[in-house]
């Protein structure tokens, strides 16, 4: 039996909000999540005493109830407008409202290639000053999900193959991504992550599906490159 696992093209919310509303929200929700990412980065290194620990926690818990007299029934989804933009504040590598997420803008620099550069902090760390090697699957994950969609069309991960050739120091990194190869609803994109003008930290190879469940090509939906599947 076929099994689509539930996900469908409806589960991208049709949210009627006017793009420069969605601009201004989105400015101020970014500047909430760089704010909250400095504190996580402060939280890791901080050498307060454990008085002053347990104050800025309660003071913390406060800001937490504020935030939560208002707020969505779950996560933030995947949304777009009818005049093309479209909004991911909540995805785990770009969103602007995610705290958790380091902030990266990925330049797509035609179709079927993109890099970024960004700086990995101590929120990132696996092995003693090094970016944790799951932290450069996530972000290459994505790099390589929307190079292999190119914002024409859904693509999900089916297959992705890391080789980790050397480690990987905390601090600014930058990745890059290009389709190898493309057949039918298969895409195999290739890519990697390490220090800028040195030899690469991770090498990627990834088969990205377009799910049989979606159309071959979404370009008539005109969806803007800030959309996530
Ligand atoms: C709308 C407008 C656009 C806007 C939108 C833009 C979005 C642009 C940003 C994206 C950026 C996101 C970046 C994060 C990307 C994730 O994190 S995605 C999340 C992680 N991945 C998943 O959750 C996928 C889970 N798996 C599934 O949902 C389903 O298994 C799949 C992958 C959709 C495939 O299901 P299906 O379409 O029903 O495919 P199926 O008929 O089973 O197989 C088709 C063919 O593919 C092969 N295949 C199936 N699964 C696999 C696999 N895992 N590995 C290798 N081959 C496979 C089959 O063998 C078969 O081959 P053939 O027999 O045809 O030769």
């Amino acid at each position: 039996m076929h099994d689509n696992l539930g996900m469908t093209m409806g589960m991208f919310i049709h949210d009627e909000v006017p793009t420069d509303e969605v601009e201004r929200r989105e400015k101020a929700v970014s500047a909430l999540a760089d704010s909250v990412r400095d504190l996580v980065d402060a939280t890791i290194r901080t050498t307060v005493a454990d008085d002053e620990l347990a104050a800025v926690r309660a003071e913390v818990d406060g800001l937490v109830a504020r935030l939560r007299t208002a707020q969505l029934p779950g996560p933030a989804g995947v949304r777009y407008n009818s005049e093309g933009r479209s909004w991911n504040w909540g995805n785990a590598v770009v969103g602007r409202g995610n705290a958790v997420a380091p902030p990266v803008d990925i330049v797509h620099d035609g179709f079927g290639s993109a890099y970024a550069e960004m700086t990995l902090g101590a929120a990132y760390e696996g092995p003693p000053g090094m970016v944790h090697g799951g932290v450069s699957a996530l972000m290459l994950d994505q790099i390589m999900g929307e190079t292999a969609s190119g914002f024409r069309r859904l693509t999900m991960t089916g297959t992705l193959t890391l080789r980790y050739r050397r480690p990987l120091p905390l601090g600014p990194v930058r990745m890059e991504a290009r389709i190898a190869h493309e057949e039918g609803r298969k895409i195999t994109v290739e890519a990697q992550i390490g220090v800028r003008g040195e030899d690469a930290a991770v090498e990627a190879t990834g088969l990205f599906l377009i799910p049989s469940w979606a159309p071959l090509a979404e370009t008539e939906q005109g969806w803007s490159r800030s959309a996530e599947g």
